[in-house]
């Protein structure tokens, strides 16, 4: 018998996009994609056939309607479809095309010839993990990397997701990094990215939780925080990242909608870690911290 898959489509206000990514995820969904359409943005994501059956499509609409409206935005339209399992694995990548970011780096989909370039090549098959650098937050963090890293630099990537930031820092020199995240599904994903790379194990450790995980793994301060999750994430994990950093440890964030900077410089005040700089892009910023 062959899986279908579910395949839904949210069509919303641009600014939204990142927290539909951060509700379609918190009820199951995988393998996303965004594309602009005009003003709007279409996000699809897919779940087998068989577990949507136990998603309550209502609560999840009804989520992104109030998200939607405390931000005075439409509430976004949601559609759905079913898709055999050929179609769903090739569904999403024809979206994703090779990009280059930032005056360094040309993300490459894994499975597309490599391009003749002088940029370094990022290969990258994000399977169903969140990563593959259409995001402006992705891209912003890219950007601030090229700024941050020198050789033997220690990394800490929190958030990991396809792993896209770890190989990147590796890929400018860093000598090792170690990366996190909560979901499984990334920690195979950025497994599988190493390989593609030709990066090894050694120096790109990657493990399932998060800054606690990150706590017993590391033997010393890192000199670097890498952090792409949503705000509200971040400002509950600062206070502790005192235990993973030295004196002069630097960190880039995004996942921040410009009207949350506020907030989430106030948090790093208070845990003793100061602004350096903000870039942006459309609604979304990326905070280049360092520990006062
Ligand atoms: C927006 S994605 C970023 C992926 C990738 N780093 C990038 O920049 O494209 C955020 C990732 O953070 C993970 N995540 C969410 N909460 C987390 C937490 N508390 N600790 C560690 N990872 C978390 C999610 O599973 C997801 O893979």
């Amino acid at each position: 018998m062959t899986n279908t898959w579910c395949e839904l489509q949210i069509v919303c206000n641009p600014v939204l996009e990142e927290t539909v990514f951060w509700q379609l995820e918190q009820f199951g969904f995988r393998g996303m994609a965004s594309e602009k359409k005009g003003d709007v943005c279409l996000i699809r994501a897919y779940l087998s056939s068989q577990e949507v059956q136990a998603v309550d499509l209502a609560a999840l609409l009804q989520k992104l309607s109030e998200n939607a409206t405390s931000m005075g935005l439409a509430a976004p339209e949601m559609h759905q479809r079913s898709l055999d399992e050929e179609d769903w694995a090739n569904s999403w990548k024809q979206y994703w095309h090779p990009q280059e970011i930032g005056d360094r780096f040309l993300v490459n989909p894994a499975w597309l010839p490599t391009p003749d370039t002088e940029r370094i090549i990022l290969r990258l098959d994000p399977g169903v993990a969140f990563g593959t650098g259409n995001h402006q937050t992705t891209q912003l963090c890219l950007e601030a990397l090229e700024d941050h890293i020198n050789s033997e630099a220690i990394i800490a990537d929190i958030g990991c997701g396809s792993g896209i930031l770890s190989i990147a820092a590796l890929l400018l020199g860093a000598s090792k990094v170690y990366a996190v995240d909560v979901d499984p599904l990334a920690v195979q994903s950025t497994a599988s990215n190493r390989e593609l790379n030709s990066i090894s194990p050694e120096c790109l450790i990657v493990e399932q939780g998060s800054v606690e995980q990150l706590v017993s793994l590391i033997s010393a301060p890192v000199d670097g925080i890498v952090c792409n999750i949503l705000a509200e994430v971040i400002i509950k994990l600062i206070p502790q990242w005192n235990a993973i950093a030295h004196a002069s440890t630097w960190g880039i964030l995004s996942g921040i909608l410009v009207s949350q900077a506020q907030a989430v410089n106030d948090t790093l005040n208070q845990q003793g870690w100061r602004v350096t700089s903000q870039l942006q892009k459309q609604d979304w910023c990326c905070l280049n911290i360092r520990r006062t």
